[in-house]
């Protein structure tokens, strides 16, 4: 469990972070999303003791964050930075192992760790270990920068904009990879972003930030249909329908949804009630006539036309709540 209580920190007589408090649970992943020049950077920075605090404190697992065991935290926590941060005189594999030899590892156990990274990662150990990161597309030396992060196993992962360097389809294939990783799952992240959609999809919980305070901080759906404040809404409008349809999982409309009644004329298609409506879009959008799920030990049926009535209720459900 990481821990912000009361932060603040001032560059010159400039609040970048001001009363800041959150607590991430562990396994969660929590996003810190905002406008440019908010804070985010910074927070996450001292987080990992790369910057003290004027006042407030850290508490990473049973530890208050202080200026003496911050290193030793360090090795504990993995960092993806935005510009991969990589060392451009270390090839691939000495980059990815730069952690594991500053804690000793031997090296058969750095090599067999690295090699295990680099190939659920895609770069495969023959063709990518002995290069350098300047004979590597974009993306590739990001995947180096993630593994980099993760080959020590650190419990708190902590990444700064991590795809946000790239263009929109290898940034797709980066994250998703990302997220598929078994390393990557029960870890606790703390992820920046000002990539709205991306904040949605990936985290558990965004703390939305707005000049150094936070302005909401809860689950996607509670920013979305419950928003603190014209900020937020404003924040959230011109995204709206795609984060709604990402945002809602098929089975909170079951409710609504009608039993289905088998039809040999129409083509059908099946998802899993934790599919969200996006999905549900695009096979309805792509020849798909209608969609069944079971939710609630029943089987429902979704059409173009049901769907947008369900989500409906949802929503007016969800603000009587
Ligand atoms: N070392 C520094 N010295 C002076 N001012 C700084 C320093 N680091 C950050 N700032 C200022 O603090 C504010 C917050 O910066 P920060 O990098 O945390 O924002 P951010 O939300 O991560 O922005 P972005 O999304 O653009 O990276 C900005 O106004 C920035 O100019």
């Amino acid at each position: 469990m990481v821990e912000l209580a009361g932060i603040s920190k001032s560059f010159h007589s400039y609040k970048a972070v001001n009363d800041v408090s959150f607590t991430v649970n562990d396994g969660e992943i929590m996003v810190l999303l905002g406008t440019s020049g908010c804070g985010k950077t910074t927070t996450l920075k001292m987080i990992n003791g790369l910057i003290q605090p004027d006042s407030g404190t850290i508490s990473i697992g049973k530890e208050t964050l202080t200026a003496a065991n911050a290193t030793r935290l360090r090795r504990k926590t993995g960092y993806v930075m935005q510009q991969n941060g990589l060392f451009p005189h270390y090839t691939v594999e000495e980059n990815i192992g730069v952690v594991p030899t500053l804690s000793g590892w031997p090296r058969h156990r750095i090599r067999e760790a690295t090699y295990t990274l680099m190939e659920r990662l895609q770069l495969s150990p023959d063709r990518f270990a002995a290069k350098y990161p300047a004979m590597l597309s974009g993306g590739q030396q990001q995947r180096v920068g993630i593994a980099r992060a993760l080959v020590a196993d650190p419990p708190l992962l902590l990444m700064d904009e991590p795809f946000g360097a790239l263009d929109p389809v290898t940034r797709l294939q980066v994250r998703e990879d990302f997220m598929g990783l078994e390393e990557a799952g029960a870890r606790t992240i703390i992820m920046v972003t000002h990539d709205i959609e991306e904040a949605f999809m990936l985290g558990n919980r965004i703390c939305l930030m707005d000049s150094g305070r936070i302005v909401q901080l809860g689950t996607p759906a509670e920013l979305l249909f419950k928003p603190a404040g014209d900020f937020v809404r404003t924040f959230c409008n011109p995204h709206r329908t795609l984060l709604e349809f990402r945002v809602i999982r098929i089975e909170k409309l079951c409710p609504w949804l009608p039993d289905y009644t088998p039809d040999n004329n129409a083509a059908t298609a099946t998802l899993p009630a934790t599919a969200d409506c996006w999905q549900v879009m695009e096979l309805l959008s792509t020849g798909t006539e209608l969609v069944t799920t079971h939710c609630a030990g029943k089987q429902k049926m979704i059409n173009r036309v049901n769907l947008p009535e369900a989500m409906n209720q949802y929503k007016k459900a969800l603000q009587h709540k």
